[in-house]
């Protein structure tokens, strides 16, 4: 049974049709990356597995049960979001906000979580590599350092799927690479991952499966070589690949 679904799912967006009948799904063990140009679709896609963008036709489903019928609670234990958006209203120490990871389960500051609950938000501020950020407040990091703190949140979760939005954006290149390394172990433990990225080298390297959104339908579902392939980036990106690396506009 795949850990998220949507079938057949429209979302309007201030009257606008932002999603067009799509269905896909991620299944245990998978990381799947989410493609395709601004405003395809990518986070209405995550926020709509999350229990968390209302459709207007068609179903979403967290271990095939509708998101309709689930309390937050339930939606909590079975998915954690990482929202494209890193900004804090309040300041928060890092490990009070990777404790929140924890919320669906035990809701309290780090402080007074259970000994099992710490140990797995250490656990998750350590594979983020925020854990020599812990006891500082979100709003003086940086934005990659807060970027961190958020991917130790939702990993605290240990939620079936892990639905994240652009995980190794802010990141330099040593983070970058690790933030999609822990996004790989979590699909290698039996988790689901659905991961929005632009860097389509990252998904090639890291992603068993992309899905492409283009104009908010599904372009393109399949191995990451098969999927990217010259036509697709054509239409859909309005890039080809240069010879010398990297991709330049048609
Ligand atoms: N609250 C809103 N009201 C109206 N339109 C919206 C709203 N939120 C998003 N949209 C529109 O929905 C479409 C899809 O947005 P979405 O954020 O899902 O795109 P995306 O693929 O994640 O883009 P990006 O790569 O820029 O992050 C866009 O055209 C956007 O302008």
């Amino acid at each position: 049974m795949s850990a998220g679904a949507l079938i057949h799912a429209s979302v309007t967006l201030g009257g606008r049709c932002v999603l067009e009948e799509v269905s896909l799904s991620v299944s245990p063990g998978e990381l799947v990356a989410l493609a395709g140009p601004n405003g395809a679709g990518k986070s209405t896609v995550l926020r709509a597995l999350a229990g968390l963008a209302p459709l207007s036709a068609g179903e979403a489903q967290l271990g095939g049960t509708d998101v309709k019928t689930l309390s937050p609670t339930q939606r909590g234990r079975k998915a954690a979001w990482l929202a494209q958006e890193r900004a804090s209203a309040w300041s928060i120490r890092v490990k009070d906000l990777a404790a929140l990871g924890r919320f669906a389960w035990s809701g309290a500051p780090y402080e007074r979580l259970a000994e099992a609950d710490r140990a797995i938000v250490d656990d998750a501020l350590a594979r983020a590599g925020a854990a020599a950020l812990a006891d500082r407040p979100l709003d003086a990091l940086s934005g990659g350092e807060q970027a961190r703190a958020h991917l130790a949140r939702a990993l605290a979760a240990r939620a079936p799927l892990l639905a994240v939005d652009e995980p190794a954006a802010a990141l330099d290149l040593r983070h970058q690479y690790e933030a999609m390394a822990v996004l790989r172990a979590e699909a290698d433990l039996g988790r689901s991952v659905i991961a929005a990225l632009h860097d389509l080298d990252a998904v090639m390297l890291w992603a068993d499966r992309v899905i492409v959104l283009d104009q908010g339908r599904v372009a393109a579902d399949a191995a990451p070589r098969a999927a990217l392939n010259a036509e697709l980036l054509a239409q859909v990106f309005g890039v080809r690949r240069r010879s010398a690396g990297g991709y330049e506009p048609v």
